[in-house]
């Protein structure tokens, strides 16, 4: 039997209808398979907000090896901004040898799902400065540091480069939290020819003495558990950031969480995690600490699709 609705009824079908197009969030990439969220309406409800705020309301704060670049390509790893640095033209054979081991005894740690960030931290004091003394020991020059970067197998996400003109379009300060060595990865994201005015990095710098040869490294370590100290000390000083309480936030790892602490009185923020290994034993811990999180994707196709969304309100003045 079919039910007939009356005609009168018809006015509160549309408006209903219209209602119904005016607040659903239309990001189809969202029910990609390598997306998982636990609480989707919230996401949307979040995304909903930072759109009406507008683009002149948000910044983007993401971290860069394997979140930015990508984590494996054709089955290979692709190398870290640490690792670009294993080139013969700036450390020797037995420094790489030294480097691996390093990388084979400490990384297990770092994603080590069992254990808290509190117990990784001291493991990851001690790779970074042990890695960093072998570094200062092999008198890396800077000038070779460009042709490095062009002979290694770096990869930026597919639709990087949507990513970085986007937001340089929209006028979105995209800040980068490295615990990688700074350097490396401005020349990563020249050489792909997006590092535009409103890209700024916060890393581990290289210091350089008057003949261009690597002598220490700059300012206080950044490693993946001390984020938040680089956030409320170097971040929240950020001119270009004021004013800005909207954030999206991407990391591959749950140290990157706390990029965002700097920013004051923030409104919405949106984290989204790439989770690249050990998928099984972390997806729980993911899913809990991250809005959406992305298994296995080396794509940039869902905060691309988020920013499209956000920015496309129309509202890019930045407010005085
Ligand atoms: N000697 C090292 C030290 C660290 N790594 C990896 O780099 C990543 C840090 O950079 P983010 O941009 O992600 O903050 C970190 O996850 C380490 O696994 C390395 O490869 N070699």
């Amino acid at each position: 039997m079919i039910y007939h609705i009356p005609w009168i009824y018809m006015p509160v079908r549309s408006v209903l209808a219209v209602w119904h197009q005016l607040t659903k969030t239309e990001i189809p990439e969202l029910s990609k398979g390598s997306v998982v969220m636990r609480e989707r309406r919230r996401v949307e409800e979040t995304i909903r907000a930072m759109r009406r705020a507008g683009a002149c309301r948000l910044q983007v704060i993401s971290d860069f090896d394997m979140t930015l670049s990508r984590f494996a390509h054709n089955g290979r790893r692709v190398p870290t901004t640490h690792n670009i640095l294993d080139n013969r033209l700036l450390i020797n054979e037995e420094c790489t040898k030294k480097m691996k081991e390093l990388l084979n005894t400490y990384y297990p740690i770092e994603i080590d799902a069992s254990r808290s960030a509190k117990e990784k931290l001291p493991f990851m004091v001690e790779w970074w400065t042990k890695v960093h003394e072998l570094l200062i020991e092999q008198r890396i020059r800077k000038d070779m540091l460009a042709q490095a970067v062009k002979e290694s197998r770096t990869m930026l996400r597919d639709g990087y480069k949507v990513f970085f003109d986007g937001l340089h379009e929209s006028q979105v300060p995209l800040l980068i939290f490295s615990a990688g060595v700074g350097d490396v990865l401005e020349e990563v994201i020249r050489q792909n020819g997006v590092f535009h005015s409103n890209v700024h990095v916060i890393s581990n710098y290289m210091d350089f003495d008057h003949a261009g040869v690597l002598r220490a490294f700059k300012g206080q370590l950044i490693h993946t558990f001390n984020k938040r100290e680089g956030a409320v000390t170097q971040a929240a000083g950020l001119a270009q950031l004021h004013g800005r309480p909207n954030v999206l936030l991407l990391g591959d790892s749950l140290g990157d969480l706390t990029m965002a602490d700097g920013v004051s009185d923030p409104h919405h923020v949106l984290t989204v995690g790439f989770l690249n290994d050990q998928v099984e034993e972390r997806k729980e811990l993911y899913m809990n600490a991250f809005d959406i999180v992305l298994v296995r994707d080396e794509t940039m196709d869902v905060p691309n699709a988020i920013l499209r969304n956000i920015t496309s309100s129309g509202r890019l003045e930045v407010k005085a």
